[in-house]
């Protein structure tokens, strides 16, 4: 069933569907998102081990930050008065929020769940804070993030199927109590819904038709990206998608790997964020076209060649395998640097690359040569 929601403006405009995987362009106060697009992950206002400007060029059209952690530091009242994230960072673009009740539940201490909002303790400095619905969209709206989300509670999966339902019809009254708090924001600043259930399809549907019912810009899948094996991932996707506005965005959280996201394009997902390509290059891996490559490794000890010579990043076509594997091995803090800016060009250019194959009805093509690729693994 797919219930039109007509009550919102609709920001996002279906350029082509090739199957169940669609592209198009997402309408910001601060600029256009091309879709199916990869958020990298700026959580505290900054890419860690990259200059915005790196950032820009690897393609990235949005970025993503964290409310829970921007209001702890440096406060979502100082970013306000410092002219809103994008100037106080510098990256002048489309910025989503989350909206901190994942990150408190993952993060801080002390803390508790009840009708009213979140309390927990700062893990930065154990002052108590109260985390409302209200209260993380006043934050998002301060930081003048051009797509909010709505607050819900997360259930770390498996779980009981009492609590996931509990969690969910929860995260469904402040789904309302957001939307009403969100309803002053200026045309054009959008707000997500988040679908939960867990792994309990039933759970999901009633999520997804709850917040259809109460009607949003666009809709998040949340609850994903836990710590479930991929196919219950992909089998809460496949239940979940068709019920949402095909008109609207859909954004998968969290999500992951460059399989990850081919999956899920391939199942009608347009947006993804996850921390894995700047995290991974901290930690001396990298992304290619050929899969993933530890630089820790001594088989790169002698080897002269780039990761790849045929990519469009200069990084990731210049820089000897051999240097990248000693700094990694010295700590050098370029390491970072260089693996973090070659993953995030890997994942935009993997983005651009299945932008590019919707729209020329090839997708599934490109969905077999890039799997073949992986699977070629580096050699
Ligand atoms: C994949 C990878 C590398 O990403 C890491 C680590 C563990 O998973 C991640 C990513 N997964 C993830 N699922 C999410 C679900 C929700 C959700 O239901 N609601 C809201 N508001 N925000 C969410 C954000 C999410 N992020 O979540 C934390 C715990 C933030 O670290 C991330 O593994």
């Amino acid at each position: 069933m797919n219930l039109p929601d007509t009550n919102l403006p609709n920001h996002f405009e279906l350029l082509a569907t090739d199957g169940a995987a669609r592209t198009g362009r997402l309408t910001t106060p601060h600029g256009v998102v091309r879709t199916p697009a990869f958020m990298p992950v700026g959580t505290a206002g900054a890419m860690k081990g990259m200059h915005w400007r790196e950032v820009r060029e690897a393609g990235a059209d949005i970025v993503l930050g964290n409310t829970y952690h921007l209001m702890l530091r440096p406060g979502a009242e100082r970013i306000a008065a410092l002219g809103g994230l994008q100037r106080f960072t510098g990256w002048n673009g489309p910025m989503l929020t989350d909206s901190g009740g994942f990150q408190v539940m993952s993060l801080a201490d002390l803390r508790k769940v009840s009708e009213h909002a979140v309390t927990f303790r700062s893990h930065i400095d154990g002052a108590k804070v109260e985390l409302s619905p209200e209260r993380s969209i006043e934050v998002q709206r301060f930081l003048g993030s051009d797509i909010a989300m709505q607050m819900d509670e997360c259930v770390r999966l498996p779980a009981e199927r009492d609590d996931i339902d509990r969690a969910m019809r929860l995260s469904l009254r402040w789904a309302e109590r957001s939307k009403r708090a969100f309803e002053s924001a200026p045309d054009g600043y959008m707000l997500f819904g988040i679908v939960q259930g867990g792994d309990i399809p039933q759970l999901r549907h009633a999520s997804a038709q709850g917040l259809v019912e109460i009607g949003f810009h666009g809709y998040a899948i949340g609850g994903l990206a836990v710590g479930e094996p991929q196919e219950v991932m992909l089998a809460m996707i496949d239940e979940t998608a068709p019920m949402l506005p095909k008109e609207r965005p859909r954004y998968l959280m969290g999500v992951g790997t460059p399989d990850d996201i081919l999956e899920a394009v391939k199942r009608g997902i347009d947006m993804f964020d996850c921390v894995m390509p700047t995290r991974n290059g901290r930690h001396g891996v990298a992304f290619t076209r050929f899969g993933q490559v530890n630089l820790r490794n001594a088989r790169h000890a002698d080897d002269p060649r780039p990761l790849d010579e045929e990519s469009s990043w200069p990084s990731t076509r210049n820089c000897a395998r051999a240097y990248l594997h000693h700094l990694v091995k010295a700590g050098e803090t370029l390491g970072a640097m260089l693996l973090s800016e070659i993953n995030v060009a890997y994942y935009q250019s993997l983005m651009q690359g299945i932008r590019d194959a919707i729209a020329h009805g090839t997708f599934d093509e490109f969905y077999q040569r890039t799997r073949e690729d992986w699977a070629r693994g580096d050699i």
